[in-house]
């Protein structure tokens, strides 16, 4: 279990209270392809200017700023990238992640925080978005945000393969399976598999690129639709809800988890991923700050715990319920049988 700090002091608040300064720094670094121009290599801020988009002053401006957050060092008259930029704010290193920082996390959860008074209040203007079915009715908007999480599940999902033993199941229920990550991940490891993917229609156009691109157009199909109001395929012998529960209101949580158990086979394995925080409620925080992340545009989500989880999916008759940690400080999985 996580203990949280408790702050001492007013530049502890600040901290804080100024994060999104330096935030924002690191975007417009990403934006203008800093690292990836310093990438093994020292310049000046003249040098900088001459590669890139910006003038001396910004140049220097923003490589001071970058230095002063320790994203980029100092290295005699020139700047050069930390450790920490080199190996993952690279364009076309192994574990850049930098794309997924600029698209996902600057284009799109950036601006939805500043909802987030209102979403708090129950106060949003009907033009601001307050569910992923608003959000992804734009189809540049579900591509755009579908396509960062598609990378950044894949790997959980092979993560999943080995957590849970899927061996004797031949249909997967994927309910939010977005572009596919998580199904593609387990029909890979699971010659036997194959799925159904549940979710909005632009979301199914972009996830079936990704699926035919991975050769698995015949074993992983769309039910386009809304998981909460539209028809669920009649069984499968698994059900996944992957970042699910913290996309739905959350008053609808109970009832996808009886539903789940109403569609499974006997003996059939129910598992659910997403931000979970501590019984204790101290955290994690990056758990935590997703969570409220959520509510800016989900304004009817709920922080869970995986001991709600889990509560809910015994609730409704499920056994061996098990608590996992899947993406460490993040996400929790909890899984279970429906008794055979
Ligand atoms: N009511 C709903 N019906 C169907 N899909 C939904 C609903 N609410 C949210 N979603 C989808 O849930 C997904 C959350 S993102 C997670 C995608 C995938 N399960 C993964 O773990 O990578 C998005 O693709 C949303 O479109």
């Amino acid at each position: 279990m996580t203990a949280a700090r408790s702050l001492e002091t007013a530049e502890e608040i600040s901290d804080i209270a100024f994060g999104f300064m330096g935030s924002k720094a690191l975007f417009s670094a990403l934006h203008v392809g800093l690292f990836s121009i310093l990438s093994d290599t020292t310049l000046t801020p003249e040098e900088v200017a001459a590669k890139s988009l910006l003038d001396l002053d910004r140049a220097t401006t923003l490589l001071t700023a970058l230095t002063s957050l320790g994203l980029v060092r100092k290295d005699g008259a020139g700047f050069t990238n930390s450790p920490a930029a080199e190996a993952f704010l690279v364009k076309g290193r192994k574990y850049d992640f930098g794309d997924y920082l600029r698209f996902q996390i600057d284009r799109q959860m950036y601006p939805f925080m500043t909802q987030l008074n209102d979403a708090l209040t129950d106060s949003l203007d009907q033009d601001q978005v307050a569910s992923y079915e608003d959000w992804f009715s734009d189809p540049e908007e579900a591509r755009l945000y579908s396509r960062s999480q598609h990378a950044g599940s894949l790997g959980p999902g092979r993560g999943l393969a080995k957590m849970v033993d899927l061996s004797t199941a031949k249909t997967l229920l994927d309910v939010g399976g977005g572009t596919g990550a998580f199904s593609i991940s387990l029909c890979k490891a699971y010659p036997q598999l194959t799925s159904t993917i549940l979710d909005f229609p632009n979301v199914a156009s972009v996830g079936e690129e990704f699926i035919a691109e991975e050769g698995l157009s015949d074993r992983i199909a769309y039910r386009p639709g809304n998981a909460l109001t539209d028809p669920w395929p009649e069984s499968a012998d698994a059900v996944l809800m992957s970042y699910l529960f913290s996309g739905v209101p959350g008053s609808a949580i109970p009832g996808l988890v009886r539903k789940a158990g109403e569609v499974l086979a006997p003996g059939g394995r129910f598992m659910v991923h997403d931000f979970m925080v501590d019984e204790n409620r101290e955290g994690p925080k990056l758990a935590a700050l997703w969570q409220l992340q959520h509510t800016a545009f989900n304004p009817e989500a709920r922080s869970i715990t995986s001991a709600y989880v889990a509560g809910l999916m015994e609730a409704a008759g499920f056994d061996q319920v098990r608590t996992e940690v899947m993406i460490p400080g993040m996400t929790m999985l909890v899984h279970g049988r429906k008794p055979a």
